[in-house]
């Protein structure tokens, strides 16, 4: 099986701030200033052509953190990551320039792709289509809807034919036409053996459209397997988190946040 991303002991270390004074002592003081964050803590895995791979786990458990590092828009604090073909990121905020229009963001991401000009102008073409935003194309990204934003974000990713893809909650925005357009997109895509993943809080969408799964907890792996197996461990666990009280739940999460700032002291 031929390998296209491999994820090696990847850390990501964030500060806590609990006031603007302390963000600004953290930028001026050479050793910086706050409490240390783990929003992940020593990750690895590998995946291979072919692979579709969920991600899953309660609000900030790192998923996106983890997209974006395997996305290259954000870099690890340490470890490292290896992806093996052109990277494309789909997210709700897709990194669209606000002060651009659409046209001139399809143009500025084809360009930073190494497209050259004549390629650029058929893309331009297809990504238009795909969007189906009409005159708002010409119009600054500022002025988009949440939806519109994705729908062009989503058209852009799509289109410039990536070999891994990392799809984050694309598809709960859009209208009914739009997301049945983008999941035949990615099941295409899944046919013709990319690699995918894919960050959802919607158990059907995982269950229906991957094959593997990773379950993200306190910024750690908790499980990494097949969905069928991973998947009922996670809902087995959702179920029992939603039974809780408010009060057990705030425990739960302040030993979350206790666990991912405690891997500082361990580690010191
Ligand atoms: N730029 C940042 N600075 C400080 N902390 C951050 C930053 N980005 C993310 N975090 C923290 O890192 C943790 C992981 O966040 P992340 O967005 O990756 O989680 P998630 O699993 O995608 O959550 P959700 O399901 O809510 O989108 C969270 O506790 C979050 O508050």
């Amino acid at each position: 099986m031929s390998e296209t991303v491999v994820v090696k002991n990847v850390f990501k270390k964030y500060k806590m701030h609990k006031s603007s004074k302390e963000k600004f002592l953290d930028i001026v003081l050479p050793r910086g200033y706050g409490e240390d964050f783990y929003a992940l803590q020593d990750i690895s895995f590998t995946a291979n052509r072919g692979d579709v791979i969920g991600l899953v786990g309660v609000n900030g458990s790192g998923k996106s953190t983890l997209t974006n590092i395997i996305g290259n828009v954000i870099p690890p604090t340490s470890g490292s990551v290896k992806t093996i073909g052109q990277t494309s990121i789909i997210a709700i905020s897709s990194g669209l320039n606000n002060q651009l229009t659409g046209r001139e963001n399809i143009e500025l991401k084809c360009l930073m792709l190494g497209f050259k000009k004549r390629e650029i102008l058929e893309l331009e073409g297809n990504i238009i289509d795909f969007a189906d935003i009409g005159k708002f194309i010409d119009q600054p990204v500022k002025k988009y809807s949440s939806g519109m934003k994705s729908r062009l974000g989503f058209a852009i990713s799509v289109t410039i034919d990536p070999d891994i893809l990392v799809i984050d909650e694309a598809l709960s925005v859009g209208d009914q036409v739009f997301g049945q357009k983008s999941k035949n997109k990615m099941f295409e895509f899944k046919d013709k053996g990319k690699t995918i993943f894919f960050v959802s809080h919607s158990m059907g969408q995982i269950k229906e459209f991957c094959d593997k799964a990773i379950w993200l907890e306190y910024g750690e792996i908790k499980a990494f397997g097949s969905a069928k197996e991973v998947v009922p461990e996670y809902e087995k666990f959702l179920k029992q988190y939603k039974a809780m009280t408010k009060e057990e739940q705030q425990t739960f999460r302040e030993e979350v946040i206790r666990k991912q700032s405690g891997f500082a002291a361990l580690k010191e």
